[in-house]
């Protein structure tokens, strides 16, 4: 299902102008990247998308789901989960406790929620770490643990933000490769600065700048905006520098 936007606005209490205006925007299913410089937007976008802050003007859709409606947002928020920048963990809990109490705060029955986890924390490669406490693991391993939240419950999209901050190199490979590996199983909408490798893990790209939709298309077709003489290792960050310097 397309998580879409449609004549969305948006403004922050006590702010000139809203970050937001109007706008139309419709996510495919499948792997997305979102991009933007500082400000563009892109967190408020996806904290739109999940239910987190509401919009002024506009509607939000997922599907035929509509997370301001008071008897559908149960259900949307079940099928699209939300990593925000710094995710938090309840002090105290194990891994499986954690993932467990999100599938229940999500609607799940706490037994069915209690036996479902340890098969979500074996898909992020943390069974290891099943019954260690949350607040032990490194970054990397807790954003791992943050997406298997979503998937115990069977969200079908997933909302990351920027969430390869922070990782060492090795912690943000392993974060690449458990996306492709979700591939078919979980749509998923990513934020981030880090563009360099985007190609093997996403379909299609998005680039928001002051809040307005500056591209939007596949991998391939937004890496043509490439200068021609780029190292080949370096198309997308010439690409969207490229696409960025048409606007100034
Ligand atoms: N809670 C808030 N109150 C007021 N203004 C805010 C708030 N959060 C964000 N903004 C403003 O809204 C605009 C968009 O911010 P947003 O965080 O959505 O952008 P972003 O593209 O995610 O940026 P970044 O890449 O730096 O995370 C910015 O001008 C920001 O200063």
């Amino acid at each position: 299902m397309p998580l879409q936007y449609q004549s969305c606005t948006f403004r922050y209490a006590r702010t000139s102008g809203p970050v937001l205006d109007r706008l139309d925007l419709e996510f495919s299913p499948g792997h997305t990247v979102l991009l933007g410089p500082n400000g563009a937007g892109k967190s408020t976008l996806l904290s739109l998308g999940a239910s987190a802050s509401m919009t002024q003007s506009g509607l939000v859709r997922f599907g035929r789901l509509d997370p301001a409606n008071r008897r559908q947002v149960q259900a949307y928020r079940r099928k699209v989960s939300w990593l925000p920048q710094r995710p938090g963990f309840l002090p105290g809990l194990t891994c499986r406790e954690h993932v467990a109490y999100v599938g229940w705060l999500k609607g799940m029955r706490g037994r069915d929620a209690w036996l479902a986890a340890p098969e979500a924390i074996e898909r992020v490669g943390l069974t290891d770490k099943m019954n260690n406490k949350v607040k032990t693991l490194s970054g990397g391993q807790q954003q791992r643990i943050a997406i298997a939240q979503a998937l115990v419950h069977e969200a079908e999209l997933l909302l990351l933000d920027e969430p390869t901050v922070g990782l060492d190199p090795h912690q943000r490979r392993r974060f690449l490769d458990l996306l492709i590996s979700l591939r078919g199983m979980v749509n998923v909408i990513v934020s981030t600065h880090d563009i360099g490798d985007l190609d093997e893990a996403f379909d299609e790209v998005v680039v928001l700048e002051s809040g307005r939709v500056r591209f939007m298309g596949a991998v391939e077709e937004f890496a043509a905006h490439a200068q021609p003489d780029c190292a080949p290792g370096r198309r997308l960050e010439s690409a969207y520098a490229s696409l960025l310097e048409a606007t100034e």
